[in-house]
């Protein structure tokens, strides 16, 4: 590899099965009861009102929600109106062990891809702070994702992701832009129905000073 990919930036880590079988199910399980109370939403485009290929929801006291007027972090559903459910141990323990030093992930955005879905290449710079890293869990069918560096015209690596990997974008890759090309259908059979769920947990906030 060579040393200009952006796999080599300083900050992207790449873990491959961090989660086994048992605790991918245990993960459904609790994303099920989160989507029990703060239901799937498909947001909109800015402006254009163009909607999404992925359903969203969030857990924790801050969910990323994207209409008409723009995208941004708040503290209760669009529809329900109500606060997101909170954030699973299990996902606290993950940023804890991979996130140690930042202060406490604020949201867990829960996106959902059905076979055809897609996310186009995008940098997470909704925070307001980017000290903290973005941690990212894959659960059900292969991905494939996109990784490129700090401009949109940068070049970009591909790379499959599997249920239970996770991924992080941290330091120097923190604004990398990434998507998702594309799903490989009917390869997990995690998810009854099949398709992808991937959850990226993030810091929102600036840390107060103390
Ligand atoms: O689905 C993924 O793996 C990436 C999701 C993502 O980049 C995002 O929600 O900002
Ligand atoms: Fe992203």
């Amino acid at each position: 590899m060579s040393a200009s990919s952006p796999f080599d930036l300083v900050g992207f880590q790449f873990l491959p099965g961090y989660f086994d079988r048992q605790a991918q199910s245990a993960l459904i399980d609790e994303i099920r009861q989160i989507v029990a109370t703060a239901p799937l939403f498909r947001p909109v485009m800015p402006r254009t009102g163009k909607p999404f290929s992925v359903k969203m929801s969030n857990c924790g006291p801050l969910g990323w929600v994207a209409d008409r007027s723009g995208y941004r972090y708040q503290p209760h559903h669009p529809d329900t109106g109500a606060p997101w459910p909170e954030m699973p141990g299990m996902l606290l323990d993950l940023w804890n062990q991979l996130a140690p030093n930042s202060a406490s992930p604020e949201a867990c955005l829960i996106n959902f891809y059905q076979s055809n879905a897609k996310m186009g290449l995008h940098q997470d710079r909704d925070e307001q702070d980017f000290t903290a890293p973005v941690v990212s869990v894959s659960l059900g069918d292969t991905a494939l994702f996109r990784l490129g560096g700090h401009e949109r015209k940068s070049p970009t690596r591909s790379l499959k992701l599997q249920s239970g990997d996770v991924i992080v974008l941290g330091g120097d890759a923190r604004l990398s832009f990434h998507g998702i090309d594309r799903l490989y259908p009917n390869t997990s059979s995690l998810l009854t129905n099949g398709g992808r769920i991937n959850l990226t947990l993030r810091r929102v906030t600036s840390p107060a000073f103390d």
